[in-house]
């Protein structure tokens, strides 16, 4: 029988794991189609301005906003229209005091002018004339060479998660292609002898396997590709010989199962034997998720989640979640942003002392305040997470939270 457990806060656990991994990532280069969720490897720098000249951002007139000032209904402007800017095509003709041209929305603003007076605030009095009713500032209606990205100036930097808006922003400046950290590849194993695949009819005392598929596609969600490793029996070997096939090809290898201090309790033996340095951390002050395993194989981090289903995805999401987000290149600030929100509890939650709990939540919003109702379902059984919309934390030195206090709660993707 494996050694009593010696629980570690999580923060520490973490950073034990991350302070030796390996810190080269490889990288490659994407074509812009193909960045988007990627996560840039290079700071970025435009080299150009956008927009690359003057717009306007109205229907109207180009000209001299001195010559509209004062000028109203009953005492208007008069000027004279000396062309008109075509979309697309560069603005020539210059203005000159008591001059307008007439600008679309996006045009290129004419040189000498500056303000764009809308449509709506002019009359056509002959051809090439205008009434003008509203005085206009300096600048308005227009949008300057450089306001949106200037010629020189940092727009992305490494590490950050590449959203539709900043694609959008690189092709406004003609970057087309760019370099990416490398998709993590993680391999999701189940152990236990009571599994079969869920595409197989259950013998009695055998159980469908659900944390491969569930931890599966949440890898998938992250950005990283999952390799399904399948169902490994409680046999020392047979632990050996998958785990060996994948080292080498995966970033992560994420066990469930075969956790805790029992005699089928292999895993930490195994991970000790395969490689250095082996076994970091072996038991985590968390609830549920006590019996955790951070391993690290010869570069390879390894972790051990609890069977418990509940168990497993709640670990998955505090430990393994930035672990994943470390590999995949993100910078350490995005990695703590989490889409969280803050609850009133509708009843009150005991917690565990010592350890860092958290409850699955049901959230709803009742008079303006959203509520989170704490579900009392063993971790064992997966519904509580069906049924629930997120996790709410209790720290580490808090024995509970009254009925009415404010909780964090992080949602589910
Ligand atoms: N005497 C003690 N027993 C247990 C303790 C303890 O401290 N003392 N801890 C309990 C807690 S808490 C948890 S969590 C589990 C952890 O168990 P293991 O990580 O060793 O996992 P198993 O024993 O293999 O499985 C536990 C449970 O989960 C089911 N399971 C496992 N894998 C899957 C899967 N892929 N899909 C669906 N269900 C799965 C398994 O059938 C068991 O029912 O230990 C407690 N016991
Ligand atoms: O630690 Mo178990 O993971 O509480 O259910």
């Amino acid at each position: 029988m494996s050694e009593l457990m010696n629980l570690i806060a999580i923060d520490e656990a973490i950073e034990t794991l991350n302070q030796g991994l390996n810190s080269e990532l490889t990288t490659e280069k994407v074509a812009i189609t193909e960045a988007g969720g990627r996560i840039l490897a290079q700071d970025l720098k435009s080299e150009i301005d956008l927009p690359p000249f003057s717009r306007s951002t109205m229907d109207g007139y180009a000209l001299k906003a001195e010559d509209t000032f004062g000028a109203s209904e009953n005492l208007p402007a008069y000027l004279d229209v000396v062309g008109e800017v075509k979309m697309g095509e560069k603005a020539e003709t210059k203005i000159n005091s008591g001059q307008a041209v007439a600008v679309p929305t996006g045009g290129m603003m004419p040189p000498g002018a500056d303000a764009v007076v809308m449509v709506e605030y002019t009359e056509k009095m002959e051809e090439d004339e205008i009434e003008v009713t509203k005085s206009v500032a300096v600048g308005e209606n227009i949008v300057q060479q450089g306001e949106d990205i200037a010629a020189g100036d940092s727009l992305l930097a490494q590490g950050h998660l590449l959203r539709s808006q900043d694609i959008g922003a690189l092709t406004g400046i003609g970057i087309t292609e760019v370099e990416v950290f490398a998709v993590p590849q993680v391999t999701v194993f189940s152990t236990g002898d009571e599994l079969i695949p869920p595409e197989e009819e259950p013998e009695m005392g055998e159980i469908r396997d659900i944390n491969s598929y569930a931890l599966g596609s949440r890898i998938t969600k992250l950005g990283a590709t999952v390799n399904y490793g399948g169902i490994i029996s409680d046999r020392k070997e047979e632990l050996i010989t998958n785990l060996e096939a994948q080292l080498d090809k995966s970033d992560l290898i994420i066990l469930s199962g075969g956790s805790s201090v029992g005699i089928k309790d292999l895993t930490i033996e195994v991970l000790n034997e395969l490689g250095e340095p082996g076994v970091l951390v072996h038991g985590v002050s968390i609830k549920p998720g006590k019996p955790t395993i951070l391993a690290i194989i010869d570069d390879t981090p390894v972790i051990g989640l609890p069977g418990h289903p509940t168990s497993a995805m709640v670990v998955f999401e505090i430990v393994v979640v930035p672990i994943i987000q470390k590999l995949a290149g993100r910078k350490e600030a995005e990695i703590k942003v989490q889409s969280q929100v803050s609850a009133k509890l509708s009843r009150n939650v005991a917690s565990a002392p010592g350890r860092e709990e958290y409850f699955r939540v049901s959230l709803e919003e009742r008079d303006n305040q959203l509520w989170a109702t704490p579900s009392l379902g063993k971790s064992s059984l997966i519904t509580t997470m069906v049924e629930a919309d997120g996790l709410a934390k209790v720290g580490l030195g808090t024995e509970g939270v009254k009925q009415g206090g404010m909780i964090p709660v992080i949602l589910f993707d």
